[in-house]
């Protein structure tokens, strides 16, 4: 079994909790209320912030050039189309400029935050590559278990869907997967029981940033 499959099992109950949140469904069925959507894109949008920082530090210590380049592109995505959505939606649903730059932080946001600056300090690519594989996997997984309706989403849905879908996104996910897989079996056994615990660490945390929607 692939290593990540079998981190993946390893915390499936978290995992499934992530992957089938009430957040996703919503979000897919055009049901979910606009404060909702509010809060979680003005707390993502940090959460990027942090993404792009950690993702820039595992570039750097990724193996070859071939190990780089894959995230090196997918960083590209974040700061153009990625950002360029965030910055569509907060004008379409009128999030205040004070919400878009400085949120209150909710917990699992101020928690995804510690992780990956921990992640990127540990100097460790496995640990950082296992955060990064996390939080790409459970959004390729909520698109692939979420239902869909025929008439059409407002773009500050769909759009969120599309950016997590498809075969370019799967080939994101399969890089990541694969680089984890590496680094995993190339690791001992105090390191692979390091890199097991962000991987959980994260996955719990994905759930806890849904939830945290639902409890303002
Ligand atoms: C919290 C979180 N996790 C993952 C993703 C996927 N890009 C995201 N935007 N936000």
């Amino acid at each position: 079994m692939r290593p990540s499959e079998m981190l993946k099992d390893s915390c499936s109950l978290e995992w499934q909790a992530a992957t089938n949140h009430v957040f996703c469904q919503e979000l897919t069925l055009g049901s979910l209320s606009l404060d909702k959507m509010r809060i979680y894109l003005a707390q993502d949008y940090t959460f990027i912030d942090n993404f792009v920082r950690l993702a820039a530090s595992a570039i750097h210590h990724a193996p070859t050039l071939a190990d780089r380049l894959p995230l090196a592109a997918f960083l590209g995505i974040i700061a153009g189309p990625e950002n360029t959505y965030f910055q569509r939606s907060f004008d379409s649903l009128n999030v205040s400029k004070e919400e878009q730059e400085t949120p209150s932080l909710l917990a699992p946001t101020a928690g995804f935050q510690a992780l990956m600056l921990k992640a990127a300090q540990s100097g460790s690519y496995a640990n950082m590559v296992a955060v990064l594989t996390v939080a790409e996997w459970v959004y390729l997984s909520w698109t692939q278990n979420t239902d869909r309706i025929d008439s059409p989403l407002p773009f500050y849905f769909q759009e969120w869907i599309n950016l997590h879908e498809g075969e370019y996104f799967e080939s994101v996910v399969e890089h990541l997967r694969t680089q984890l897989d590496r680094a995993y079996d190339a690791a001992d056994g105090a390191e692979k029981a390091t890199i097991a615990d962000y991987f959980k660490q994260a996955v719990t945390l994905e759930k806890q940033f849904f939830d945290a929607c639902y409890d303002i």
